[in-house]
């Protein structure tokens, strides 16, 4: 029989220190019933891996969070990507893979290197800052909306509808309840930025559109499709950054790899996914009673994938709780795997590297210099204030 466990995974105790709960729930086997909502949970890097890859058995259109799309109105008119399958996902992916793709950023390679050595520069007046409001928050809301395409004003919108996003995945508890006053005006305004002509010609966003004068996607798709870039592009590396800079601040000596050889840098940005899993979970829907290790999952029925867990799972990752450079993090779940694997990653990627770099010359010391403080969300994991002391090299 299937073991089961009545923990809220959602809970404020679980979502500020999810490792204990990780544990249980992997030892308890490689499927679990999840009591308290009444769906299955899977933990295991193996399991995961498996599910993630199945996108027929496990589907994304009937939403990759709690609510059934099947059941419920969903809050917001579905993502063409994150919540379809194939044969409805596949133009749109097509479309924005080669958008995203590392040939494609190579003059935002040395627009975001010239924008980094900017910013430390401007950093290093100071030597004690909170990695979270003036570095995490600060660099990707300077680089990531203009590569997008938006107007300057109204960006202090972009993280409070993604904070809302990924609450939204999760049940309906005081997490979501707080986003709910403003989040009617904060989507108006991203709903807004994803019409053609608020768009800068040569940003992401006009791209898109310009695939749907080529016919490759519909003219009504595209607004849609930028939306999907406002929606995972900004907090999820707002909240990686952070946690690559707690990495480094726990482990101070991984500060000095990467100082001794700064082509580190993107493996240090796939090792602090791997560690801090800034996306900790989201859901699929069985299409069918399917047998997976551990017992059968009803057609119908949720399942939540612990992305956090399987990466730092031991029977897959060796000391797993160590941030470590040395390692070969290729094979996280992090960013997903199989047909929806984020296909932002390169720019979440080359937003990290481009500032560790910069970060990495100048700064020969970063130092806790205060109390860290939790962010929760349902969904990611997430720092509120992390001071830190920047000795300037
Ligand atoms: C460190 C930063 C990021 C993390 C951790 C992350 C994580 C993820 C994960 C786990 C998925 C898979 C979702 C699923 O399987 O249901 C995903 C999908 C996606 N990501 Fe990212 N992401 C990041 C940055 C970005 C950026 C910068 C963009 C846009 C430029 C982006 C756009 C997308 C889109 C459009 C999808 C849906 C892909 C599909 O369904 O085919 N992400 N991301
Ligand atoms: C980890 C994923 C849930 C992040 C994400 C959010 C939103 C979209 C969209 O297409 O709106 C895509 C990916």
């Amino acid at each position: 029989a299937v073991p089961s466990l009545d923990v809220d995974p959602f809970s404020d105790e679980v979502l500020a220190d999810p490792l204990p709960f990780h544990e249980q729930l992997r030892e308890s086997g490689p499927l679990v019933r999840l009591e308290r909502y009444d769906i299955f949970g899977m933990g295991r890097y193996e399991d995961v891996h498996a599910a993630l890859v199945d996108w027929q058995g496990f589907q994304s259109s009937a939403g990759v969070g709690l609510s059934n799309f099947r059941r419920e109105k969903p809050w917001r008119p579905p993502s063409l990507l994150l919540e379809t399958d194939p044969p409805h996902h596949d133009a749109p992916r097509h479309v924005l893979e080669p958008i995203l793709a590392p040939r494609a950023l190579r003059s935002l390679r040395e627009q975001w290197a010239a924008a980094a050595e900017t910013f430390v520069e401007e950093l290093l007046q100071r030597s004690e800052v909170d990695a979270v409001r003036d570095i995490a928050e600060t660099f990707p809301l300077r680089v990531f909306p203009d590569a997008v395409g938006l107007p300057d004003e109204g960006r202090e919108h972009l993280l409070p509808y993604g904070d809302h996003l990924f609450n939204a995945f999760g049940p309906d508890n005081h997490l979501v309840e707080k986003g709910k006053a403003r989040i009617g005006e904060v989507a108006a305004w991203v709903d807004a930025q994803c019409q053609r002509e608020v768009l800068t010609p040569d940003g992401f966003g006009a791209q898109i559109w310009a695939a749907a004068d080529r016919g490759d996607i519909t003219h009504a798709q595209a607004p849609t499709i930028v939306r999907s870039l406002l929606s995972a592009g900004v907090d999820t590396t707002v909240h990686a950054i952070a946690g690559i800079l707690n990495g480094f601040v726990s482990f101070p000596g991984e500060w000095s790899v990467l100082r001794a050889d700064p082509d580190r840098a993107r493996v240090a940005f796939d090792e602090a996914i791997r560690w801090e899993s800034p996306v900790q979970t989201f859901f699929r829907t069985a299409t069918r009673d399917i047998a997976v290790a551990g017992g059968v999952v009803p057609e119908g029925d949720k399942i939540l994938m612990f992305l956090g867990s399987a990466n730092r799972d031991p029977r897959r990752w060796q000391d797993p709780h160590r941030f470590d450079l040395g390692r070969d993090p290729s094979g996280h779940v992090g960013f997903g795997m199989g047909i929806h694997q984020c296909v932002g990653q390169h720019v979440a990627r080359l937003e990290a590297e481009s500032l560790l770099r910069v970060l990495a010359r100048r700064v020969e010391r970063i130092e806790l210099a205060g109390e860290p403080r939790r962010h929760l969300n349902n969904t990611m994991r997430a720092w509120a204030s992390l001071p830190v002391r920047l000795v300037a090299a």
